[in-house]
């Protein structure tokens, strides 16, 4: 089938590659004149044959938002658009209204496997009705890897943005629960085979995962990640889990801490411990460092 597919970068352009391969058309556009296909969103519009499926893979946000908006205009009735961006589950719901007023339909589907899912199939995760996801199944069979898994229709509209928030969420304290082990091993006298340690988990044992071998492959390259500053960012999905978690009253210990890890590695100099120290001195008289 046809697909017209906005945003070339890391994720689309290897998502374009894989589509292809598995023998369907991608008109695909890009703000990079090198990559695309089409020099405007008018252009993809015009060499799609109605009905039109377009899928968004453009960063969160204002730049999904108004994409979306542009092709409202753009599109008839009887198209579809799916946003794989990591696109937050509230503005899912509003977006779809706004297009079936004009008789669009809209998808979202949360996307995962980074660099790798061009080679290993990208986890899908799709909200929406369950006549549009017929519509792009050819495509989403494309995406996913070839096994029995990585796919789920979790949902109506918004379902697959939240399920691949948690996802993320998860994704967070599986990564944190790794590092806190990687930093005591490497701070006891106790063993000297540390990134040997990580590397023999990967076959038999319990936390073997992509992840892991994912650290595997990083402690390769820099043993001690002596390359790297101790410095995390995130792009929102651990924030709004946490929001959720809030929102709903259920506890998420694993996931708020890694969140907040995240933030602190970002201080030099942490606030909330000259506080602490300020006042071990006031009542105990203790010492402080200046
Ligand atoms: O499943 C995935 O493929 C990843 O989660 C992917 O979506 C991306 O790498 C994260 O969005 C990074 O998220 P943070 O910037 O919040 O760590």
């Amino acid at each position: 089938m046809q697909l017209g597919l906005i945003g070339l970068g890391r994720m689309g352009g290897n998502m374009a590659d894989r589509i292809r391969a598995a023998g369907h058309e991608v008109v695909g556009f890009d703000h990079h004149p090198d990559k695309r296909d089409v020099s405007s969103l008018a252009e993809l519009v015009e060499k799609l044959a109605a009905p039109r499926v377009v899928w968004t893979m453009v960063p969160a946000g204002e730049i999904t938002e108004s994409t979306i908006d542009q092709l409202g205009e753009l599109l008839s009735a009887g198209d579809l658009i799916i946003d794989g961006g990591n696109s937050k589950f509230t503005d899912d719901k509003p977006r779809a209204d706004r297009l079936a007023s004009k008789g669009i339909g809209y998808m979202d589907c949360g996307v995962s496997g980074g660099i790798w899912g061009s080679q290993n199939g990208y986890a899908l995760m799709v909200g929406g009705d369950a006549k549009n996801v017929a519509t792009a199944m050819p495509i989403f069979e494309a995406l996913k890897p070839a096994g029995e898994f990585g796919f789920v229709h979790a949902g109506p509209v918004g379902a697959g943005h939240y399920t691949k928030m948690v996802h993320n969420g998860i994704e967070y304290g599986m990564m944190q629960a790794f590092a806190e082990g990687w930093e005591l091993l490497e701070a006891s006298e106790y063993v000297d085979n540390v990134p040997g340690a990580f590397k023999s988990w990967r076959e038999g044992s319990v936390v073997k995962s992509w992840l892991l071998d994912l650290f595997d492959r990083a402690l390769d390259g820099d043993p001690e990640l002596g390359k790297l500053k101790g410095y995390a960012e995130d792009t929102g999905e651990g924030r709004w889990t946490v929001d959720e978690a809030v929102r709903l009253a259920v506890p998420l210990h694993v996931i708020a801490a890694s969140l907040f890890t995240r933030f602190e590695s970002r201080q030099p100099d942490s606030p909330a411990m000259k506080a602490v120290a300020a006042l071990r001195q006031q009542f105990g008289g203790h010492a402080v460092v200046s």
